[in-house]
């Protein structure tokens, strides 16, 4: 069933339309539909080469379809400019121990876009990276280097950088790949804390099958050539998604203390 994507509580975020992809002669994405509607957490998973980061590139706009449409908001990736509203923490890549950036400056570039790249940031986006940096727990690493930081705590940095505009889907690919358990569980305490108290719709590619099935039910609502989407979808209530994103120091502590 196509549904209205602007139709109030369920406005579809993402709408794959059947779409294919190959790279040379290779093909990854064979006919794939499939949508996420507004506070879904979506948990993505598949054998290694199954095509999951593929899939996410392209929902961000990093690769094309070589057919089909993807729609974001109900509009033509082709004509999306709304990029604010989405967070994307790419796979984990291992960052030069000399990368000179420090948290604070990796934090608050998620706030910068072609129109304010020049512009100096004004004291609500400073107070907005604090947040961020904060529900993270991360606020006494705002001044190290992050090439220095564990791969956890670099996770926590990326994170916060796609927190920092109050994005409505956080797109997230094997966030917790080389974390340590106890770190993972926190992680995952963190995310669904999120899910549930923040209203954001989640896109996660995840090796957990454990973590997947436990909080998204045993069986995927949908698969196609190796990939399994498994699904909860979050009913909202009478006003969907609360026009105010500014999450409050409440919320935000309770976001923090997920963790632990
Ligand atoms: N740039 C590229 N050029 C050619 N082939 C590629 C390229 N990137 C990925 N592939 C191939 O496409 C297939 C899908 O890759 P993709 O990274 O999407 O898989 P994945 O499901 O995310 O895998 P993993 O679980 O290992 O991260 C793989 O067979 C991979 O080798």
């Amino acid at each position: 069933m196509e549904l209205n994507a602007h139709s109030g509580c369920h406005q579809q975020i993402v709408t794959i339309d059947d779409i294919f992809f190959s790279y040379e002669n290779k093909t990854v994405i064979d006919g794939l539909s499939f949508s996420v509607l507004e506070r879904d957490f979506v948990g993505i998973v598949g054998s290694n080469g199954a095509g999951k980061t593929t899939l996410l590139k392209m929902i961000v706009g990093l690769l094309k379809p070589t057919r089909g449409e993807i729609r974001m908001f109900g509009q033509p990736l082709s004509t999306f400019r709304d990029w604010d509203r989405i967070g994307y923490v790419p796979q984990k890549n291992a960052l030069n121990p000399l990368f000179p950036a420090t948290v604070r400056e990796v934090v608050t570039s998620g706030l910068y876009n072609k129109k304010t790249l020049l512009r100096r940031l004004s004291p609500s986006q400073r107070s907005k990276a604090d947040d961020a940096l904060y529900a993270m727990r991360i606020e006494d690493l705002a001044d190290r280097r992050i090439g220095q930081l564990s791969g956890g705590q670099q996770q926590r940095v990326f994170l916060a950088r796609a927190l920092v505009n109050n994005p409505e889907l956080l797109i997230l690919d094997e966030p917790t790949v080389g974390i340590d358990a106890e770190t993972q569980a926190g992680f995952f305490r963190m995310i669904r804390h999120m899910h549930e108290h923040h209203h954001i719709a989640f896109m996660m590619v995840s090796h957990d099958l454990d973590m997947v099935r436990s909080y998204l039910g045993p069986e995927p609502e949908h698969q196609s050539r190796g990939l399994g989407f498994y699904v909860k979808h979050t009913h909202a209530p009478e006003n969907c998604r609360e026009t105010d994103l500014s999450h409050s120091r409440q919320q935000l502590r309770e976001t923090a203390e997920a963790w632990s």
